[in-house]
């Protein structure tokens, strides 16, 4: 695995950082220099070099016919891109650009990963659309250029809009720490009360079980039950469904070993990035491809517009064969890490 990493980094033109990458006391990378001692051009590297899907389960290997990866089909992106179609890319965090690990609060995105999500940025507009409240992923991510949709995009902070089609009173005009203008999009802004009674009541309801995690997604709260024995999961779901049922004006949904309660309104990933898409000018415009990399449930209201839309390439990030709308797969976060550096240096490529 630690060789792969080596590899890959060395394979996609990271010479100069792997050259600073040492291993750590157990044995494992650690990256020294900051992101900025890498240049663009630095990206530019034999094409043909990427990651083969790594996969030997028969199951896999069929399922990977009808969800090719990723990989394989840039060829077929980057000359649709060259006929002039404006990719925008959308990404989602856990399990994305971050693997999956035990401790939510844990889930860091690596600087190798960060470089490549900052140089995609540069040269196609990018967003980041996630589970978690939006000032969570932002401490996460840590970078200006991408614009941020929290709590299942329940939270957006997008391009500047005066966009009449959506109702003005979830919107508000901001400014970043750098005088940049943002506008905020909320639109279940009127259930942050209830969401603060849930919360409340979730922690005191739950607070007997071992291992269970509840976090704070401003408008959803996730109930983690990864550490939860097998044995308290029946008790642990009545609790929930408990609180619940006091509140009718919200659902619940299921991610990895979390459940989720959300505002019963029409949105989700999907409605997010079909927002993002308006508000970067890009409404009605067959002239937009939009890549879409999600691996979980509530990815798949954003690969269904894209879909519908009859556009763009919905990508899920999957390692087993998987019921899904997506139409190319990625096999895991290291994966991911291969797309957007091909995908960088293309954007440096085209931009020349
Ligand atoms: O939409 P996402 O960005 O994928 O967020 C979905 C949920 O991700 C996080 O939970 C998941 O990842 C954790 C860290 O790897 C893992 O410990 C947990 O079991 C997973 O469910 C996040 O903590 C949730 O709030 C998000 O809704």
């Amino acid at each position: 695995m630690r060789d792969n990493f080596a590899r890959l980094y060395k394979a996609v033109g990271f010479a100069k950082w792997f050259a600073n990458i040492e291993r750590d006391s157990a044995g494992y990378f650690s990256s020294k220099p900051r992101i900025d001692q890498i240049e663009p051009h630095e990206f530019i590297e034999d094409d043909n070099n990427f990651n083969e899907p790594n996969a030997a389960d028969p199951k896999y290997i069929h399922w990977l016919k009808e969800h090719p990866s990723a990989l394989r089909v840039f060829q077929g992106i980057k000359n649709l891109a060259e006929m002039g179609k404006q990719i925008v890319v959308f990404l989602d965090y856990d399990g994305t650009l971050t693997p999956i690990v035990d401790d939510p609060d844990r889930a860091f995105m690596s600087d190798a990963m960060r470089l490549a999500v900052r140089q995609v940025a540069k040269h196609f507009p990018t967003a980041i659309i996630s589970g978690r409240s939006r000032n969570k992923v932002y401490q996460f991510v840590k970078l200006d250029e991408v614009y941020y949709a929290g709590s299942h995009g329940m939270d957006i902070m997008g391009p500047r809009t005066k966009l009449k089609s959506y109702d003005g009173k979830y919107q508000t005009n901001s400014l970043d720490n750098k005088g940049n203008e943002f506008t905020i999009f909320q639109p279940a802004q009127e259930f942050l009360p209830a969401i603060k009674e849930i919360l409340d009541k979730m922690q005191k309801r739950t607070s007997d079980i071992e291992g269970v995690f509840i976090e704070d997604n401003r408008f959803c709260v996730s109930v983690h039950y990864r550490h939860v024995p097998d044995d308290d999961y029946g008790t642990l779901g009545k609790k929930v469904h408990s609180v619940l049922a006091e509140y009718p004006s919200f659902h619940l949904t299921r991610g990895k070993k979390v459940l989720e309660i959300r505002p019963s309104i029409e949105w989700n990933k999907g409605n997010a990035l079909l927002y993002l898409l308006d508000t970067l000018g890009f409404a009605k415009s067959s002239n937009v491809l939009p890549i879409y990399i999600g691996d979980d449930k509530t990815d798949e209201d954003a690969f269904k517009v894209l879909r519908d839309r009859g556009q763009g390439y919905p990508i899920i990030v999957s390692s087993t064969p998987r019921e899904t709308l997506a139409l190319c797969s990625l096999h895991d976060p290291s994966e991911v890490l291969s797309f957007l550096i091909r995908l960088a240096r293309w954007g440096v490529t085209a931009s020349q």
